[in-house]
């Protein structure tokens, strides 16, 4: 599609081939648009409009939340439910599924997000984002049941996020291919800056968090301690390491220019009763419908994410993701 195109116009063009499209999923994706259009103007005035710091509240977690957290997920609500578009929506910040108000007319879609992503980066005025996935609602459904999200990442018919970095940039796919919108603030449309976005195959650059380093097992650290030996190890060159601490803009910088990031399941995590740190729902579904499009990998080290039977809807797990041939590599090591 033509270069400029708005990301209106662009989902149109891409729902005219489809059979019996109604224009309920282009109104679905400017739903998002808006969210993501009010809480980047927040992000972009920060504490001249007081959305930095803490909320007095903990999310179902037992996370500390943010203002922004709070605001981001009412903002989303806001958005979604009264054009029906949607028959539920579940949060990353929200104990249960969210369900319509009665008045509210439904829509086919489920929706699933993390409002704000990197909130530890929003007081230090460092990119955070929003995450979303789309699913089809079961036909007729009013109050959707927690069941009806359950679904396997296979089953996303749309994921995106949209970052607010020093651009805001909205990154989406439908399944074919990722494409990536710019926000042009001057009249406060998304239009289309990239399409048919491919992660790069060979990378030397990893990003995971390593002060976990100790609790790590052996086929994380065997991997990383390959990387770090460099030009004279077994890898035969030198490693770059990144570490923003927002998902959202890890797979960003991926999309641009290759990588692998990991956030593996560890012994820590394992004391504490979770598999993983990042959540399989808002989280690692959408990011690896999106790597997996642009050409990469997505898996836990054991199983690749977009199969994994989930059981609950705030359920963690192991990430690694990124360009396929060191995603392989790390997942082989495991198998070992
Ligand atoms: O602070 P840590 O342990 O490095 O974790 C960073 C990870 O946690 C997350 O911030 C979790 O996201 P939330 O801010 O939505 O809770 C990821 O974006 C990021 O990769
Ligand atoms: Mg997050
Ligand atoms: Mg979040």
């Amino acid at each position: 599609m033509r270069i400029g195109t708005t990301l209106t116009n662009y989902t149109i063009n891409k729902q005219k081939g489809i059979q019996g499209a109604s224009g309920t999923f282009t109104g679905l994706l400017n739903d998002i648009a808006v969210a993501c259009k009010r809480i980047a103007d927040l992000v972009n005035k920060g504490d001249l409009v007081g959305v930095l710091g803490a909320a007095e509240s903990e999310n179902v977690q037992g996370e500390q939340q943010k203002k922004l957290d709070v605001i981001s997920n009412e903002l989303m609500i806001e958005a979604l439910q009264h054009n029906g578009h949607i028959a539920g929506l579940a949060s990353e910040e929200m104990d249960d599924i969210h369900q319509l108000p009665d008045h509210c007319q439904r829509g086919n879609y489920l929706v699933l997000c993390d409002p704000l992503d990197g909130s530890s980066n929003i007081d230090v005025n460092v990119s955070v984002g929003t995450i979303f996935s789309i699913l089809k609602a079961p036909d007729g459904v009013r109050n959707p049941t927690q069941a009806d999200f359950l679904k396997p990442g296979t089953a996303q018919v749309a994921a995106g996020y949209c970052l607010y970095g020093p651009a805001t940039i909205l990154v989406l796919t439908t399944g074919d291919g990722v494409s990536m919108f710019t926000l042009n603030r001057d009249f406060g449309e998304f239009l289309l800056t990239r399409e048919n976005v491919r992660i790069p195959e060979e990378t030397a650059e990893f990003a995971i968090n390593m002060s976990n380093r100790r609790h790590w097992e052996p086929p994380v650290e065997r991997y990383i301690a390959e990387c770090l030996a460099g030009k004279e190890g077994q890898r035969g060159k030198d490693f770059n390491m990144r570490w923003v601490a927002s998902m959202v803009a890890e797979v960003h910088r991926i999309l641009t220019r290759g990588g692998i990031f990991m956030y593996p399941g560890d012994a820590k995590l394992s004391a504490a009763g979770k598999a993983g740190k990042l959540r399989l729902m808002y989280e690692a579904n959408p990011m690896a419908m999106i790597v997996e499009q642009a050409g990469g990998a997505a898996t836990t080290g054991r199983q690749r994410i977009l199969e994994l039977e989930p059981q609950e809807i705030h359920q963690r797990v192991p990430v690694i993701l990124g360009s396929r041939a060191e995603v392989e590599r790390v997942t082989s090591y495991h198998g070992e």
